[in-house]
């Protein structure tokens, strides 16, 4: 394989050598690295890391190849990869085309030869890291660090239905920020209607849909960025049960007057211990992101902590002291990383369905 230098400019003034698996092509954004020993086509196809470029710590990726009949989303995912040794002879039974087909077809920037276990300590250190990948070792352009409208340009345009579709199923609604497929397949293993709906659905469009509960999805960039759509958050949430992931939950907690702030290298990756407050039970979860709720205001909001992480003390859920409304900042659907809290999710739906007011008679 003859591949053409890369290189990754960052604003930090550090410049990487690699070479593209693939078509050269120059792209920008948020450096940020994922320490998940597999999952990369997950990692390559969640809508969260539009606008970024995913570092996989992991040395060797694409050794079990790529199966194009699932993955997160069709369209988005993370603006580019950065590894350290690319496998070109995948083999797996399900595999259907190589890393290579596979990024050459999606025209998906992919960087490898780099020390990734360097460029993480980069990050590590400096925190909040932009850069360009780019053909040109002396591209010194000046960088955008601040990313705007991103959930707009992956959410869908119209709701789109999936699963049972008779009058009785429970119908939960989906607010699309930028949602893994996963968090439908998980809702849908409960024998229920789900909708997804554009990130800027009123009440009144969800209650004309007649949904029972409602779940506010992942998505990119910062949850500051959607402040237009705090009010109607917090009304949606006042109606239905409700229950946010990730960018859901960050949300949902402005929604209520709490505050959020940015990690100081964010945690990605597949084994982030995460204790729950009220029976100290630990579980090891699937994560990915950058914003965290504030400490700071959560004792004068309407919220408890349900859920802590373990290795920095960030809170991981919360729960409504009186509505039916409950969130975590990591990810149950797991895709990839551990299943260990898909209950979670089984959880929320039987909530719908014991204690959700039916009002569609
Ligand atoms: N996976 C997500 O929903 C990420 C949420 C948000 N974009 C963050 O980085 O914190």
């Amino acid at each position: 394989m003859t591949a053409q230098t890369a290189y990754i400019v960052l604003n930090t003034g550090d410049v990487l050598t690699g070479k593209y698996l693939g078509k050269p092509q120059t792209v920008e954004g948020e450096v940020v690295f994922n320490t998940s020993m597999m999952g990369y086509q997950e990692v390559m196809t969640d809508p969260s890391y539009q606008g970024q470029l995913v570092t996989l710590t992991y040395p060797l990726i694409g050794n079990y190849g790529i199966n194009e009949s699932i993955g997160e989303s069709v369209a988005y995912g993370a603006s580019a990869l950065i590894i350290q040794t690319p496998c070109l002879h995948p083999d797996h039974p399900t595999s259907t085309t190589s890393l290579l087909d596979y990024v050459t077809k999606k025209q998906m920037p992919v960087i490898y030869d780099i020390d990734t276990r360097h460029l993480t300590k980069l990050i590590r250190k400096h925190g909040n890291v932009f850069g360009k990948i780019t053909p040109t070792a002396d591209d010194h352009v000046q960088l955008t660090q601040v990313q705007t409208g991103l959930v707009p340009s992956v959410s869908v345009r119209k709701p789109i239905s999936f699963g049972e579709q008779t009058e009785d199923a429970l119908h939960i609604g989906v607010i699309d920020y930028g949602q893994k497929q996963s968090i439908i397949n998980a809702l849908l293993k409960n024998d229920v209607k789900v909708t997804v709906f554009p990130y800027d659905t009123t009440k009144q469009t969800l209650e004309h849909h007649e949904v029972d509960g409602v779940l506010f999805s992942n998505g990119p960039g910062d949850p500051m960025d959607l402040v237009d759509q705090l009010p109607s958050v917090k009304e949606i949430s006042a109606t239905f049960p409700s229950f946010g992931i990730c960018l859901g939950h960050q949300l949902l907690a402005l929604s209520y007057g709490c505050k959020t702030e940015k990690l100081p290298y964010g945690h990605r990756g597949g084994n982030h211990p995460v204790k729950a407050v009220k029976t100290n039970q630990v579980t090891m979860t699937s994560q990915n992101h950058g914003f965290v709720v504030a400490e700071d205001g959560i004792c004068d909001s309407p919220f408890e902590v349900s859920y802590l992480n373990v290795n920095d003390g960030s809170i991981e859920g919360l729960k409504h002291k009186d509505l039916l409304v409950q969130s975590v900042q990591f990810h149950p659907e797991a895709n990839p990383g551990p299943w260990d809290s898909t209950y979670i999710i089984d959880e929320f739906v039987q909530l719908v369905k014991e204690k959700g007011v039916r009002v569609y008679a």
